[in-house]
């Protein structure tokens, strides 16, 4: 049960929208999609739904093309929500489960585990219009998993929600994961990514500028950072041959450096200068490879 992605491309007119992209998410993967504004990721979201043709390229599951009449295969979270506001959320939800070829009393029984889940099972029988965005949301991402998809699209799944609901649809997310659903999603926010995926693919103007498992891609971009805590200045610390970032934070300071070897000299130089009370070594975080393969201007 792989997606597969093979040269895909899209132009609007002489715009390259999305520029030979080649993908392979397999079965139980959760997979992290990145990049800026414009960088691709919805079209390419379209394209594997069948909403938009592509100019060029293979879209494949398990090995064959999709077949959008069985449209019980994938699930999809909108990244503009689109829910009927005047409907009840159980009429909703019917609704959409019918249209996934869903019997009315599955649909019900699904209905009540998914609110209950959410701590919301008083909406049941309330307006769409009378929930907050936050909450419309979840009913939205409800309407993506009713029917139990083996593909699942979110597109930015998070925005928009407060801490204690990111919390609640991460573990729903990752319980789906764990029995089989492959899940692609897009964000902006690094830190989800490098929480839930395994593997990312980063786009920038439509094409792919990194690809693989995150812990690869944080091994080869071979900088590390620093952190250093100590009581004395340290701003000579980024005078040092391969100290390329300098941070000053309220204990001490953080470093990008260009390989591990040059903590060694960072290290011998804070001697007998004061007193250290941190000195570790960490992974660069997913934030600093992204500002480097796609430019400060994202930020
Ligand atoms: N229907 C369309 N007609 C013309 N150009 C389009 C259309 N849809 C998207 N584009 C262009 O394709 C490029 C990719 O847009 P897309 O919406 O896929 O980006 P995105 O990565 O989802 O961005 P965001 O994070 O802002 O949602 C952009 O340059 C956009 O202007």
């Amino acid at each position: 049960m792989t997606l597969m992605l093979r040269n895909v491309t899209k132009k609007f007119g002489p715009n390259l929208a999305v520029d030979r992209l080649s993908l392979e998410i397999p079965e139980s993967e959760m997979f992290g999609f990145l990049g800026g504004n414009g960088a691709g990721k919805t079209t390419t979201f379209r394209m594997i739904l069948g909403l938009l043709d592509r100019t060029d390229g293979e879209i494949s599951w398990n090995g064959e093309k999709i077949n959008y009449d069985k449209s019980h295969l994938i699930g999809y979270l909108p990244e503009e929500r689109g829910l009927y506001p005047k409907l009840k959320v159980r009429d909703q939800l019917v609704y959409l489960g019918k249209l996934r070829g869903m019997e009315k009393q599955d649909i019900l029984t699904e209905i009540e585990y998914w609110l209950d889940r959410f701590k919301v099972p008083e909406y049941m029988n309330k307006r769409v219009e009378e929930l907050s965005k936050g909450n419309q949301q979840k009913i939205q991402f409800i309407s993506a998993v009713i029917h139990k998809p083996k593909l699942l699209i979110l597109d930015e799944p998070f925005s928009g929600l407060d801490p204690i609901n990111v919390e609640m649809l991460k573990e729903a997310v990752v319980d789906l994961k764990n029995q089989g659903t492959s899940i692609v999603f897009s964000s902006h926010r690094m830190e989800h990514v490098e929480e839930l995926c395994e593997h990312l693919c980063i786009l920038h103007k439509g094409k792919q500028v990194v690809q693989g498992s995150l812990r690869d891609i944080k091994r080869s971009f071979g900088k590390k950072n620093l952190i250093v805590h100590a009581d004395m200045p340290l701003e000579f610390l980024q005078d040092i041959t391969g100290v390329v970032r300098f941070k000053k934070i309220s204990e001490g300071c953080e470093l990008q450096i260009e390989n591990e070897d040059v903590s060694q000299k960072v290290f011998s130089s804070l001697q007998n200068k004061g007193f250290v009370r941190k000195f570790d070594l960490e992974e660069p975080s997913l934030n600093d490879i992204f500002i480097e393969k796609v430019g400060a201007a994202y930020e």
